[in-house]
């Protein structure tokens, strides 16, 4: 099984491009506007227009209301709904018929007791995201750049669909490739020269270091 790889945050045509050169099959976008990588619709939806046929585009939103959510789709058009927030699982299974979109919801982990947390969105959620639990007083719930222990993970049933996420970069993703098995990975500050601004050496070199454990058949 191919590798899925979501390169997140993204707010320049160039950080784009290097994600769409590196073989990216997502790319995220950022609606949170206290992430220093919030992006407006209408940027969101001209990004999105030079990958489309190319990479799938994740609205990437947090508690978001009905009215904001209509908006983003509307202009926008993703192709995945990845939901941030503490959307309630009956929210995520209305929200995944409202759009008819695949859904993505993120769970945040810290320690194993926090795996609990999945069970109630399996069968409404088309895939989930495992990032890991932000530190106490953060303002963002994702994009900490922090990663988990990824062995908290030997215990997830195998049928649990996931993208692995927080604190991935060039130099930890083929530990945590030998660790876990997830269908995709979820990268952001990792490619990042300051917070909210990409890298595309950064995001190219994440890619040289997929390719490198996919030519010895790790990834
Ligand atoms: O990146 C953000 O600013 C953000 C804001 C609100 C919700 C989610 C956000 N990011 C998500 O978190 C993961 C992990 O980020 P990182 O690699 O640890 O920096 C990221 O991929 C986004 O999906």
């Amino acid at each position: 099984m191919t590798l899925d790889i979501k390169i997140c945050g993204l707010k320049t045509e160039e950080a784009v491009a290097a994600a769409l050169e590196g073989g990216a099959s997502h790319i995220g976008f950022i609606f949170f506007e206290k992430s220093p990588r919030h992006v407006s619709v209408a940027e969101a939806a001209r990004l999105r227009g030079a990958a489309r046929g190319r990479a799938l585009a994740v609205a990437v939103t947090v508690d978001a209301d009905d009215a904001s959510l209509d908006t983003i789709v509307a202009a926008m058009q993703p192709d995945v709904l990845q939901l941030h927030g503490r959307e309630t699982p009956d929210r995520v299974a209305e929200l995944r018929t409202r759009y008819g979109l695949p859904v993505m919801k993120a769970i945040s982990i810290r320690d194993a007791e926090d795996l609990a947390a999945i069970a109630p969105y399996r069968g409404v959620t088309d895939r989930f995201l495992l990032d890991a639990k932000p530190p106490a007083g953060a303002e963002l719930p994702g994009g900490n750049g922090i990663a988990f222990d990824w062995a908290i993970l030997a215990s997830l049933d195998a049928d649990v669909d996931y993208m692995l996420s927080g604190g991935i970069n060039a130099g930890n993703i083929g530990a945590a490739l030998q660790m876990v098995k997830p269908s995709g990975v979820d990268v952001s500050s990792g490619v990042e020269r300051a917070p909210g601004e990409k890298d595309p050496e950064k995001i190219r070199a994440f890619f040289r270091a997929v390719r490198a454990l996919d030519s010895r058949g790790a990834a």
